[in-house]
């Protein structure tokens, strides 16, 4: 079988502030706890996690922007220590947000410009801005100024440069913070156009929905520790098999969660508000059905829409996070 083209071994990485005028040392922050993962060629794999989980740290450890603290990588068989600088020329990154493009300079000029930049041979140039353009769907648009761009179309513009010198694995930092919809959507296609094309990729991402569409396999990480790696499909079974009890409720009685989670067939509740009502996700046990219990607490108050449904990758994420 051929190597896997990522691979993580106890990897940790301790940040040390310092404080005041002799800057002596602060606190210690142990972002990255000693993770380990492989990620195979071709494979679309996903780090899921909250605010500060680490993510980011892991990816900058990965592309050699940081040195870790202990535990090892290897990305393309290169170490990230010993061989920082032949791995850096083999690898792509791409963090979210849109700075970093010309604003006053169309897409194309600003590909031949990175391409220059980052010694795409000349005569190769022409075609490579063409390809990518392409796989990026910007073809068209490529003549118009970065000013006019959605921050869908800068996004895309940021992976084509990120792609220029044909690496053969791409990091894809929150790709899609801060876009719309519709603008989400063209670029989950051109994530998936990419990896088709034979790129691998590791993407992070706070959207439930973006992991599950896109990724092969996901690790989630909370407070920098893996705890849980499997496909989507596995993620979503492994945690949570019963069914989620939806219920809209105008006005919610004190003390009503509490009653309801302490229920012999229901796993976990959760409240969220969305406009006038909130809405109360309860969680039953495998197998049961918590429908008449609930309905029985809920005797008197006024509610609105009940729905039964699967639970979803983000009721998996929110119960493996909250179990970290
Ligand atoms: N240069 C640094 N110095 C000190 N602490 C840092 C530094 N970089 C990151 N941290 C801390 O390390 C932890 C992990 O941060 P990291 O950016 O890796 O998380 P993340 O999972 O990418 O979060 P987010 O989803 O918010 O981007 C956080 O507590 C963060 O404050």
């Amino acid at each position: 079988m051929a190597a896997p083209v990522i691979e993580v071994d106890g990897l940790a990485r301790t940040f040390r502030s310092r404080k005041g005028l002799f800057r002596r040392p602060g606190k210690e922050i142990e972002a990255v706890k000693g993770v380990s993962f492989t990620v195979e060629r071709g494979e679309l794999f996903g780090l899921l996690g909250p605010n500060g989980a680490g993510k980011t740290t892991t990816i900058k450890m990965l592309i050699t922007l940081l040195l870790p603290t202990a535990g090892r990588a290897q990305v393309l068989g290169h170490d990230v220590v010993a061989d920082a600088r032949d791995l850096r020329r083999k690898v792509g990154y791409v963090f979210g947000g849109d700075r970093g493009l010309y604003e006053r300079l169309s897409g194309l000029d600003n590909l031949r410009y990175f391409a220059e930049l980052y010694g795409v041979p000349p005569r190769e140039s022409k075609q490579r801005v063409a390809e990518l353009l392409d796989l990026v769907g910007l073809t068209g648009r490529e003549k118009e100024r970065v000013e006019g761009y959605s921050r869908g179309m800068r996004q895309r513009l940021h992976i084509a440069r990120g792609l220029l010198h044909r690496p053969e694995v791409l990091f894809l930092d929150e790709p899609s913070i801060g876009i719309d919809p519709v603008g989400a959507r063209e670029l989950r296609a051109t994530v998936k156009n990419l990896v088709e094309t034979g790129t691998t990729v590791l993407l992070t991402t706070h959207y439930m929905f973006e992991a599950d569409e896109l990724c092969d396999r996901i690790a989630v990480i909370a407070q920098g520790r893996i705890v849980a790696l499997d496909t989507p499909h596995d993620l979503k079974q492994q945690v949570t098999t019963g069914t989620v009890l939806e219920i809209e409720v105008f006005g919610l009685p004190d003390g009503l969660v509490e009653k309801v989670r302490a229920e012999q067939d229901v796993q976990s509740v959760m409240v969220d508000v969305r406009g006038q009502a909130e809405v109360l996700a309860v969680h039953a046990r495998p197998g049961t059905d918590v429908t008449q219990t609930v309905m029985r607490h809920l005797d008197g108050s006024r509610f609105g829409r009940v729905i039964t449904r699967e639970p979803t990758l983000e009721d998996a994420y929110i119960e493996l996070v909250n179990a970290a």
